[in-house]
């Protein structure tokens, strides 16, 4: 493309077709704008050639329109055009509500970023008919465990290991950090390929609108599909509770950059894969009931993971990682982990993890702030909530280890004084609430292994 990309010019835009191949396991979901080139995102599963007996292809079939909608985000986003227009047969209201739902919340941070208004702009065009409830299809007792790379999902595959619930570790894309991590759990490896449609990159260095999308949304509904090729019943994320509160914007409200890994997503999404594609098959976090502190607590209890796993999203970008080491020590997610950590981990320990103190140096004061809702808003990241980090401060600031590093001295000297104890206190922030979607028997086993 030489000239610019015109959005203001464009009416609609369009879900054309999607495949998938049997034989190879390639799902291809095809979009557009206007009448302009097709737009083709590439997810393949490995596994192939899949034997489907018409049931599971029937339900495959409904997951690949559930992906087809969910990931047209990352191109509806380009230019956010007055109209939707879905081609083959119409959705019904259920499905239509869902994908609003997605499209609405899951672009929160973008509408917010691009001065968007998105709400009641969104329409999915949709027919009153409703489908008959999914079928049970006898899919065999085994999880697909989402690896990020980071510590959340190791500590997922360590409580199911501990349950004796068969898994594999499975990611999506080609960072060879997660593929480290994921080797290093000692279970079968599933690795899906995604490529997104490459004209969207030129659309982008031409003007069209860019910003966050609700990946994990994209992430589980090709996780569903791996699930029904794979015909395996549990597909498990590991998005804890905090992940459900955004950053409070003053003038405009809450904006949640991790939507797609909250609870109102979780919920949508999982009563939809039960209800309309598969009676037996099983989407949940096993985090949600837990804090950042209370998983940082249990990824501390073993060093498995030390020299393999990173939160610091510099580590995954598409288009290749852009670190200069596994943890860039500057951005919000850094902070955090470091942060979240220190209470529970020995000092030598967490600085041996990320090569230096990020507590002790006092030109980070700011990144901090951030993190506790001090003079700023939330960090758009996947950071814990403010009362957490503030509770993690007062927890080191008692602490001989860690009292005199600059800035949890000056926490404590310019900080604490404002805030209350009952405020401060890290034991509360660690008790697990009973909201989630975790099999009732799993559930008993992993409150077991989370409590002191
Ligand atoms: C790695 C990262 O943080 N990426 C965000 C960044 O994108 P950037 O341009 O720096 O690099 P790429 O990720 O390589 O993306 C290249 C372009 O492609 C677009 N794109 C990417 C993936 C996709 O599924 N659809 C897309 O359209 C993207 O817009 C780029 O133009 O900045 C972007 C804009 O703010 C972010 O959208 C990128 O975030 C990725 C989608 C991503 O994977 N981020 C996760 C690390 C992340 O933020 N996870 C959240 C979960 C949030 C959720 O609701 O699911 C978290 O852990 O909190
Ligand atoms: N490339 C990926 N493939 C599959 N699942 C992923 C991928 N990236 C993230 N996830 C999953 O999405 C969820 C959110 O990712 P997130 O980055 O918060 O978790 P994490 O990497 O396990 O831990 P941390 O919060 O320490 O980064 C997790 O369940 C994670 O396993």
């Amino acid at each position: 493309m030489n000239t610019v990309f015109d959005r203001g010019a464009i009416r609609a835009f369009r879900f054309v077709r999607r495949e998938f191949h049997a034989k190879t396991g390639e799902a291809r979901l095809v979009y557009a704008f206007d009448d302009g080139p097709e737009l083709i995102e590439v997810v393949r599963i490995p596994g192939a050639p899949f034997e489907l007996d018409p049931d599971r292809a029937a339900a495959v079939d409904r997951a690949l329109r559930l992906l087809h909608l969910v990931a047209g985000v990352s191109y509806y986003k380009a230019a956010v055009p007055p109209a939707i227009v879905v081609e083959g047969e119409p959705l019904d209201a259920a499905t239509a509500a869902l994908a609003t739902l997605v499209y609405e919340n899951g672009l929160g941070e973008f509408a917010y970023r691009n001065g968007l208004e998105l709400r009641g702009r969104i329409v999915f065009p949709h027919v009153g008919t409703e489908p008959a409830p999914a079928p049970v299809l006898g899919l065999a007792p085994h999880a697909l465990t989402a690896v990020g790379g980071g510590k959340d999902s190791l500590v997922s595959v360590e409580a199911l290991r501990a349950a004796g619930v068969a898994q594999s570790a499975v990611w999506i894309g080609g960072s060879q950090l997660i593929h480290a991590c994921a080797a290093r759990t000692g279970l079968p490896l599933v690795n899906i390929t995604r490529s997104l449609a490459p004209e969207l990159f030129d659309y982008n260095r031409h003007g069209a609108l860019n910003g966050h999308i609700p990946v994990t949304a994209v992430n589980s509904a090709i996780l569903v599909l791996a699930a029904l090729l794979r015909g395996v019943d549990q597909v498990v994320f590991s998005n804890e509770r905090s992940a459900s509160y955004g950053s409070l914007i003053e003038g405009t409200g809450e904006v949640n950059h991790q939507w797609s890994k909250g609870w109102a997503f979780e919920q949508a999404f999982g009563a939809y894969v039960a209800g309309r594609i598969a009676a037996d098959l099983k989407y949940y976090s096993l985090l949600r009931p837990f804090s950042e502190l209370a998983v940082a607590r249990q990824f501390a209890r073993t060093d498995r993971y030390d020299a393999h796993f990173s939160s610091c999203n510099r580590n995954f970008h598409i288009l290749g990682a852009r670190p200069t080491s596994r943890w860039c020590g500057q951005c919000p997610k850094c902070h955090f982990v470091f942060l979240a950590l220190a209470p529970f981990m020995p000092k030598p320990r967490l600085m041996s993890i990320f090569g230096r103190n990020l507590l002790d140096e006092p030109n980070q004061a700011a990144g901090f702030d951030a993190l506790i809702e001090y003079r700023d808003h939330k960090p758009f990241e996947c950071v814990g909530e403010a009362r957490e980090s503030r509770a993690a401060f007062a927890a080191l600031s008692w602490s001989p280890a860690w009292r005199e590093d600059a800035l949890v001295e000056r926490f404590a000297r310019e900080i604490r004084p404002q805030l209350g104890r009952e405020e401060l206190a890290v034991e509360p922030l660690l008790e697990p609430v009973d909201e989630h979607r975790i099999p009732p028997a799993l559930w008993e086993s992993l409150r077991a292994s989370f409590a002191a």
